[in-house]
């Protein structure tokens, strides 16, 4: 409204994607009634006119309202004034056209009937004649005849040297090689509507497709006015601003698109203007300085721990949701599907019922990649810092930081000045004055000291709610449990306390409609450094290790522990590529700031692997050995000095079930115990008998006895179901399993090793120790990581640059 001040406007809209939803019959792509009335509320105070690419007659058709002017055929049909009279046999009535295509009609309509010829033999193909242009579409078309569709425009394109092809959303376009298209038909119509003065005229070109880019880019070129482009996904756009979908509620809300990065950046304005309103009983406003922070982490924590939240009380009045809520509950379960996590913080107002004190919430998610300059949660002093959960996960050291709660109260703020608007490339961004730019979703609220706290139970170093006198309770308190998920969203039950990010985890969020980590993939792939690579392998790798490092840092937000990151597995045999690529890792997770404590990463235990982690523990970089399934493998990583090995307990007993023949297996059958257990059982003893720093952790545990038997082992990787039974049972004394320490220092001092066993492992020596199970075994877990990898880079490469569809 501002840039509009002292001028008209003039409205100019695309049809497809725009005013209907995309869908895959175009004949059906119908505009609803209540965006019908809300164009043709525009068109009564501003001109308005339809650039659509089909023909002018089927938009008419669709639309139905006379008082608009039309382009059709990407804009080389036009009926406005000032143009050739002649007749329209849907208006009945005398009109002016403007078709600087004309000669081209009968090429287009032969060219038409020899694609319908074409491709009437491939399923889901379609095509249509748009009078000056004709399209196939390919939308209902099996991925694997879409070759063949492209071959049948290609062998058109032959015989029609004068004709050009085009791309649009899921559909082949042809039209004559003249220089007209969308951004042409606006200048033009702007001319014949005699609106064409810079000064007095705004245009607003409001489009979703390629094609609408000229338009965009004829406004934003001639410093006109604003494209707005209609879009779920980040793309590279002249467009100014965005709205996610038709849906979004136009005239109303436009999101501001960062110049640099195109992505949106909220416009506060108008969450601003409702804390105002608050302002009087609440002091709230923008004015407030932001005496304390708040970010996506401790946020997820509210929202994955019901008990943290039971004294808040929520406030949102958005409009889109037509609705007060005022209970921090209702408003998370708001089923409104068109507003992601990240847009339900934006519109959230914080009020204080016992003990917030809000003094500013100041939301944003600008997703520059500057270096934060705000302070981030863990600076906040002890008194406002809101509590971590419990002791911390497996990321920290209990014994050297018992509280783990560094004392920083005395550190001045790192960012003492006020933030300001400014108004930059067009766009309203927040600022510190000495104009660097936050970068995280923030919100700024001061804590007070009774900010509850959520204990683990006794002496646990679990931070999961464990049930009062449950088995969980009772396990927990000598190992610490983390629970087996993939995506944390769903979650809500024992909330994530580490996490490992991987290709899998990758896999699965790009695999999901909405987590909160899509945002990080969507980031990775629209990273200038690896969209410049040329080379596609490397520009691949590079989306992966963004991707990665993306997911990885919103996790060390959302969880207390360690964050362990997978390296790629196809360097499994490649100590030096093992190093680089966490070195690469490394740096990408400094230049988001995360610190490389709280980072761990995820070798597989090769021999290669073994020396990996030796050389990254010397230079003080964490790292984590998997695929372990000999005491060979876990001596050696524990020689290593590997921060954490892991020993995958189930798969070593399926093994075992199915084969014979290793001895390591045999023997711990022949004693009658279980094989996994039993490496687990002398690894841990191995350890603390020979004073490594190793931490063990036992994964692909399958059920409550596995559990019993491992108790006190370092960590436990555990399911959820397996979780909630053990919950879900009350211990009771004599119980089966009584809960004895299984593991412990003291009768690791006890255990006997043999001469072979303590051996100096070398890269023969850990060859020859290896039975058939660890050999199997790791072939498999790495075959199954390389596998994943690669369907990463697949999908990326598929889904790079941004599809237009
Ligand atoms: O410029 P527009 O008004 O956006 O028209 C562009 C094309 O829109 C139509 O195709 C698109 O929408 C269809 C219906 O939702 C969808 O099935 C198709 O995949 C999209 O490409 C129209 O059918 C095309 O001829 C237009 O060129």
């Amino acid at each position: 409204m501002k840039k509009a001040k002292n001028k008209r406007i003039a409205i100019f809209l695309d049809y497809d994607g725009t005013l209907s939803p995309i869908v895959d019959d175009p004949d059906r792509a119908l505009m609803s009634d209540s965006m019908r009335s809300a164009v043709k509320n525009v068109a009564k105070y501003f001109p308005t006119a339809i650039i659509s690419g089909r023909s002018r007659d089927k938009v008419f058709d669709l639309i139905g309202l006379t008082e608009l002017y039309y382009a059709g055929s990407h804009g080389m049909d036009i009926m406005g004034p000032n143009c050739v009279k002649s007749i329209d046999n849907k208006q009945d009535k005398e009109v002016k056209l403007f078709q600087p295509a004309k000669e081209f009609l009968s090429m287009i309509d032969e060219v038409f009937r020899t694609l319908v010829e074409n491709t009437k033999a491939i399923e889901g193909a379609k095509v249509e004649n748009h009078k000056f242009c004709t399209s196939v579409h390919y939308r209902n078309v099996e991925e694997t005849n879409w070759p063949l569709i492209a071959q049948c425009v290609h062998d058109i394109l032959k015989d029609y040297p004068r004709l050009r092809l085009t791309h649009g959303r899921k559909v082949l376009e042809i039209r004559p090689v003249i220089d007209w298209n969308k951004g042409k038909a606006v200048e033009f119509l702007l001319e014949s509507l005699d609106i064409n003065n810079k000064d007095d005229v705004l245009p607003i070109y409001i489009g979703d497709d390629r094609t609408d880019e000229d338009a965009f880019k004829f406004l934003r070129e001639e410093n006109r006015g604003y494209g707005i482009l209609v879009s779920p996904v980040p793309k590279e756009t002249k467009a100014f601003y965005s709205l996610k979908d038709p849906s979004e509620a136009y005239f109303n809300t436009a999101i501001p698109l960062d110049p640099v990065l195109r992505r949106r950046i909220p416009d506060f304005r108008q969450a601003l203007s409702r804390i105002r309103e608050q302002r009087s009983t609440e002091n709230i406003g923008q004015d407030t300085p932001p005496e304390y922070l708040m970010t996506l982490y401790d946020f997820t924590i509210l929202k994955f721990i019901p008990e943290r939240r039971s004294n808040l009380t929520v406030r949102s009045s958005f409009h889109g949701l037509r609705k007060r809520i005022d209970n921090f509950d209702e408003w998370l379960n708001l089923t409104d599907e068109t507003l992601s996590w990240n847009e339900k913080l934006l519109l959230l107002g914080l009020h204080k019922e016992k003990f917030l004190k809000i003094n500013l919430i100041l939301l944003f998610a600008n997703q520059g990649n500057e270096q934060t300059n705000m302070p981030e949660s863990s600076d906040m002093n002890e008194e406002t810092r809101p509590p971590r959960l419990g002791n911390h996960g497996f990321s920290h050291d209990n014994e050297r930081n018992p509280r783990n709660q560094p004392r920083i109260s005395d550190l001045p703020p790192r960012h003492p000045q006020r933030p300001s608007w400014a108004d930059r490339d067009n766009g309203r961004r927040l600022s510190f004055s000495d104009g660097s730019r936050p970068s995280n979703l923030v919100i700024c609220y001061k804590l007070p000291k009774q900010f509850p706290v959520i204990r683990a139970s006794s002496g646990s170093s679990s931070s999961i709610d464990t049930g009062s006198g449950s088995e969980l309770e009772a396990i927990s308190t000598f190992s610490e449990i983390v629970p087996d998920t993939v995506i944390f969203d769903d979650f809500e039950k024992f909330p994530p306390t580490a996490a490992t990010v991987s290709s899998s985890l990758l896999l699965g969020i790009c695999g999901l409609p909405d987590t909160i980590f899509r945002n990080a993939v969507d980031m990775a792939l629209a990273d200038s450094e690896c969209c410049k690579l040329e080379n596609s392998e490397l520009r691949l790798s590079c989306f992966s290790n963004k991707a990665l490092v993306n997911v990885g840092g919103d996790l060390a937000k959302l969880v207390p522990g360690r964050v362990s990151t997978e390296v790629d597995a196809r360097l499994a045999y490649d100590t030096h590529g093992i190093i680089r690529k966490v070195h690469d890792l490394l740096k990408l997770y400094n230049e988001i700031g995360v610190p490389p404590e709280r980072l761990l990463f995820k070798i597989p235990s090769t021999w290669q692997g073994i020396e990996a982690a030796r050389l990254l523990e010397s230079e003080g970089i964490q790292t984590h050995l998997t695929f372990v399934y000999s005491f060979a493998q876990a001596a050696a990583a524990a020689q290593a000095g590997a921060s954490v090995i892991q020993i995958f307990v189930g798969r070593i007993r399926d093994w075992a079930r199915n084969h014979s023949g290793d001895p390591e297996v045999d023997a711990a059958l022949k004693r009658g115990e279980d094989p996994g257990i039993a490496l687990v059982t002398k690894t841990y003893n191995y350890i603390h008998k020979y004073g490594h720093k190793s931490k063990l952790m036992a994964a692909a545990v399958r059920n409550k006895q596995d559990l019993f038997s491992i108790v006190g082992v370092d960590y436990i990787i555990a399911p959820l179901k397996v979780l909630q039974s053990l919950k879900e049972s009350a211990t009771t004394p004599g119980d089966k399993y009584s809960f004895v320490r299984r593991l412990s220092p003291e009768n690791a001092a006890r255990y006997s090793f043999s001469k072979e066993e303590l051996t100096k492992w070398d890269q023969l020596s850990l060859a020859s120790a290896m039975g058939p199970a660890a050999v199997e075994l790791l072939a498999r877990g790495l075959d199954g990581y390389v596998n994943q990898a690669r369907r990463v880079e697949e999908l990326f490469g598929k889904i790079w640059p941004p599809p237009n569809v």
